[in-house]
Order: C-alpha cells, then sequence, then structure tokens
C-alpha cells in the first residue's frame, strides 16, 4: 500500500527547486577534473542563484519553527525531504502497520568504496527509516543505539529497497530493525533502540 508520509504542507515548485539542485550536485560530482565546461563561469552562476535565495529566506529562528510545523512529518529532514536536495529522497510505503519501505537508487554524491554507497550514507538511511518505521507504527523516540552490520557492499546505480519494523515497545524502549536490500540480498542489517523522547519544538 503506498502511502503519503509527507507533511500536508505542499510545496511543489520549492520539490522542484531542491530536484533541480540534487541534479546540480549530481552534475557536480560526475564532472570533477574530467569537463570541459567553465567551471568558474559555473561557480559564478551558482553563486547568483545563492545569493537569490539568501536575499529572499527568511531568518533561521523562524525558518526552524516553520519545518517544524503539522504533525511530526518533516519535509526537511535528510533522508526523505523533498525540500533537502542532500535527500534521495526516500518515499515510504507502508507493507503493514509496523513496516515500512522505500526503493531508491543512489549516484555518485553518495559514494563510498568504488561504485557503493558509502556506509555511513547507508546508516543515515536506516536511522530515519527505523524512526519512520517507529512514527508509522504510533510509538516513536529518539536513537539510543544503532547497530549495524554491513553484510556486502552496497551498490550505486541499482535500486535498493530500505525496509523497518518496529519490533517491540518496552516502556520507554523501542527495539526496531532493518535493513537495505539489492537484488533480493541484504546489503545493511540495523538494529535500532530508541528511547521514547521528544525534545520541544522550536516556536
Ligand atoms: C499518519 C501519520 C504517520 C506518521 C508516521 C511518520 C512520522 C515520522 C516522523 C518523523 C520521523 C523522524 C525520524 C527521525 C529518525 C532520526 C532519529 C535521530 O536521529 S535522533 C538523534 C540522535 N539521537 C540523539 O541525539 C539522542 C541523544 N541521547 C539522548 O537524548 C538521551 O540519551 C536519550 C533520549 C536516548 C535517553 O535519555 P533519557 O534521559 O530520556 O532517558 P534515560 O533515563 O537515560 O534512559 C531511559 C532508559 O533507556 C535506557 N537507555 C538509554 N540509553 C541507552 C543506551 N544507549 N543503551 C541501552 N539503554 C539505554 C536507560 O538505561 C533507561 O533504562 P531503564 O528505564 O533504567 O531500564
Amino acid at each position: 500500500m503506498a502511502i503519503d508520509l509527507r507533511s500536508e504542507f505542499q510545496a511543489p515548485a520549492v520539490d522542484a527547486a531542491a530536484d533541480a539542485a540534487r541534479r546540480v550536485i549530481d552534475a557536480l560530482v560526475r564532472s570533477g577534473g574530467m569537463t570541459d565546461a567553465d567551471m568558474s563561469a559555473i561557480a559564478d552562476r551558482l553563486n547568483a542563484v545563492a545569493d537569490d535565495l539568501e536575499a529572499a529566506a527568511p531568518p533561521v529562528a523562524d525558518r526552524l519553527v516553520d519545518m517544524w510545523r503539522g504533525d511530526g512529518i518533516t519535509r526537511h529532514d535528510p533522508v526523505a525531504g523533498p525540500e533537502n536536495p542532500i535527500a534521495p529522497p526516500l518515499e515510504y510505503s507502508a507493507v503493514d502497520s509496523r513496516t515500512i519501505e522505500a526503493v531508491t537508487t543512489l549516484g555518485l554524491p553518495y559514494q563510498g568504496p568504488p561504485s557503493c554507497v558509502h556506509g555511513g550514507v547507508s546508516a543515515l538511511l536506516l536511522d530515519h527509516t527505523l524512526g519512520v518505521a517507529n512514527g508509522w507504527a504510533g510509538v516513536s523516540g529518539m536513537t539510543a543505539e544503532l547497530t549495524l552490520r554491513y553484510h556486502r557492499t552496497t551498490p550505486l546505480f541499482e535500486p535498493l529497497t530500505v525496509t523497518a519494523r518496529q519490533v517491540s515497545v518496552d516502556g520507554r524502549k523501542i527495539r526496531t530493525t532493518g535493513e537495505i536490500t539489492a537484488g533480493g540480498g541484504t546489503c545493511v542489517s540495523a538494529e535500532g533502540l530508541f528511547i521514547a523522547k521528544h525534545p520541544p519544538r522550536p516556536r
């Protein structure tokens, strides 16, 4: 069952700008020093875009309040946030009442070993996905422990399935597991201990 875990606050033009920024990041990493493009001119153009954005952006304190509107579903996070260009972004579907999954394909900006996903990126995706599974299951918290096992390398440029399920809730202790699979094989598995605690939202 496909479910929309994103905020009720939709902003298609903002999402389109973030998508464009993802293209820029990918193209920059792909280019590196092996490009005929005039990189000094490109730097000037990108800085001009940043100048426009900064001139119209709110104070950080106001934006922090805005980011935490709504019912706990964020648009800005670095894994699933549609408005955050460093998020792939993952789009989650419900598997059952305690389990969610997302399918994504990662490119060069996320590289660790040659042609493989960086282990820290895998950890980021799993930490967040375990956290969202907790939210989906109805009892969420902060990561207290995250144990990862890297079974085999995680490929770039191939569909990855990121899955997480809430396993148990014992008082404030929430145990959640997950994995990243590719081609049906497990690349990374995760076990998380979350503690039910919610820092106050900025207002
Ligand atoms: C239609 C709606 C659907 C909605 C569905 C979607 C909604 C999704 C929404 C949003 C998803 C967001 C997803 C985010 C995911 C990312 C999560 C992160 O990145 S979190 C940032 C990183 N983590 C930290 O920064 C924590 C830092 N640590 C702390 O703040 C504290 O240490 C904390 C909260 C973990 C615990 O502190 P204390 O003071 O509240 O609690 P104490 O008393 O220390 O511990 C409580 C119990 O837990 C055990 N405990 C605590 N830490 C432990 C540990 N590391 N190992 C083992 N036990 C531990 C203790 O021994 C104690 O157990 P005893 O009650 O005595 O039995």
